[in-house]
Formats: C-alpha cells, structure tokens, sequence
C-alpha cells in the first residue's frame, strides 16, 4: 500500500477529483480528512454527497472526519489541521483540490465573481498549505502537498479570465513552497487536470457538439475521469515520489500537446 497508515487532508473531498482523490488514498491505507463548503445549495441534500465518501472510506476499512469550511477564510486552514490532528494524531499529506470555475465572459465579469474565484482557488490553497506545512514542520519528519492546479495554468480560456490565473498561481504557489519546505523534508507538487468529468464543468459539456469537440482533441480519445486524477496524485503524494518536488504534472490524456 502506498499510503499505508498515512493521514491525508483533502480539500474539496466531497465530490468530483477531491472525492476520487479521497477515496484512492484511503485504498492505499490512509486516514482521511476531508473538507467541504457550499453543499447546502437547493440542489444537494445537504451532507449527503459527504457522508457517502465517509462510508465509501470506512468500508475500506479506513476512519475518515468530514469538517466543513470555506477555504477562502483564513481560519479555515488551521480549524481544518487542528481538527484532523484531534481525530487521527498528525497530519503527512495535504491534497488542496477545492476550487470552482463559475464560467463569465471578460467584458462584463462582475468583480465578486473574480474576487470570490480569486480567494478559493489561490487564497485557499495558500491558506491551507501554510496550515498543514506548519503542522508538518513541527511533527519533523517531513510530508507531501500535492495541489490541483490545471491545464489551464499553461492555456487560456475565454469564459475563464479570472479562473485560469488561479490556476497558474497555484501552480507558482506550489514551485515556491517546494523551496521554502525543502528544507523540512515537505514536498510540493501539482498536478494538472485537463478535462475531467464532474459538476464543475456539467453544464459547459451537457451540449453534445462540445463534448465531442473535446474528444476529437483528447489524443487519448475520451473525457478524463476523477479516479485518473487521483492515482496521479497518490503517486506524488507517496515514496514512490521521494525525490520529487516543484513539479508539475499534466494529467490530461494529451489534450495539451495536441496543436494540430
Ligand atoms: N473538472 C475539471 O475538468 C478540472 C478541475 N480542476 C480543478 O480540480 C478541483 C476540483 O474540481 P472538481 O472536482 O471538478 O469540482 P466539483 O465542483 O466537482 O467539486 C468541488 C469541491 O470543492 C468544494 N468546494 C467548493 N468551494 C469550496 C470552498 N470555498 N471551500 C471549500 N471547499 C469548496 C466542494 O464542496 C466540492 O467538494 C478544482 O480546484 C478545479 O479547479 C482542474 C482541472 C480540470
Ligand atoms: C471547468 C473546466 O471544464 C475544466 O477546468 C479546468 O481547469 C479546465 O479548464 C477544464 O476544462
């Protein structure tokens, strides 16, 4: 196993790659935090997507907390570590996965929805990196953060101006802790979705011409699944990763090279 007897905080872990991402680490034999925010929307039953990664994880045979909060707050980061060092005595992998991509056109972009995709995606990854490093630091014998950045740090989207910078400062973000953390044996790594099938992107792919366009230019011939992501960030998050950090790594069946 992988992550045998390791304790993983996922952000975002309710559904989607955080939820894949979950539920991949507890089948390499981790004990799993997972945290959440905004499922209490008219359209979910609220908790019922969260407890069901719980019991996916427990029926692994793995113990797993659901601890809600927002990112974007600053005191979310540290009430998210105290609360998993509570249950399961420290912490040695962070995956920060939680972000949304509420698609606007440029011109007229209102400035919350910058302003509110700026301070999830960049501010909370920021704000629980520094939580879980700092925890890291002081257990002293090292650890692995592993972030979700994107395809979309490396190429533009005109529906998403104010959601590919994020990604390309969570990209930064993790480059510049793999040398500020080096030095405690923390390791920090990206990894770079392309397209992926969950809620985030339902809407844009539900028309069947797009879906296709994306297909026709995935080399690998399909949509990307959550599961395909995770593998890849249990990879970076475990041994088998020891010597690397800073890194980035694109997990998009080839859709980025794929010019003509
Ligand atoms: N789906 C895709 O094609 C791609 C997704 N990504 C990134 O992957 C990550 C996960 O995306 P998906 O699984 O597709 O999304 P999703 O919409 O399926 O799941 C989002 C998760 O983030 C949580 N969340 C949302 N806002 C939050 C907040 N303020 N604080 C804490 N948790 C919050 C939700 O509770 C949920 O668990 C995001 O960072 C996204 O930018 C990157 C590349 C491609
Ligand atoms: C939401 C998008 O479909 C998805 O998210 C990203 O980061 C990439 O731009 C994907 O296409």
């Amino acid at each position: 196993m992988l992550l045998h007897n390791k304790v993983v905080i996922v952000t975002g872990g309710s559904r989607g790659i955080g939820r894949a991402i979950a539920v991949a680490c507890a089948r390499e034999g981790a004990d799993v935090a997972l945290n959440y925010w905004g499922e209490n929307d008219a359209s979910y039953e609220k908790r019922s997507a969260v407890d069901e990664v719980l019991d996916e994880i427990k029926a692994l045979g793995r113990r797993a907390i659901a601890v809600e909060g927002n990112v974007a707050e600053p005191a979310t980061g540290p009430e998210l570590v105290a609360r998993t060092v509570e249950a399961f005595g420290r912490v040695d992998v962070l995956a920060s996965n939680a972000g949304i991509c509420p698609f606007h056109a440029f011109l007229d972009m209102p400035s919350a929805i910058f302003e509110t995709t700026l301070a999830v995606n960049l501010g909370g990854a920021f704000y629980v990196t520094q939580a879980a490093a700092n925890q890291m630091k002081q257990q002293g014998d090292g650890g692995a953060i592993v972030a979700t950045s994107s395809i979309s740090a490396l190429v533009g989207g005109g529906m998403q101006t104010h959601y590919t910078p994020t990604k390309a400062g969570v990209h930064s973000l993790m480059q510049s802790c793999a040398i500020a953390l080096g030095p405690y044996k923390i390791r920090c790594n990206s990894v770079m979705p392309g397209t992926i099938a969950t809620d985030l992107n339902a809407d844009d792919l539900s028309s069947a011409e797009k879906k296709a366009y994306f297909e026709r230019r995935i080399p690998l011939g399909r949509l990307g699944r959550p599961d395909d992501v995770a593998d890849v960030v249990v990879f970076l998050a475990s041994d088998m990763a020891r010597y690397v950090t800073g890194a980035a790594l694109l997990v998009d069946g080839g859709l980025f090279v794929n010019l003509q």
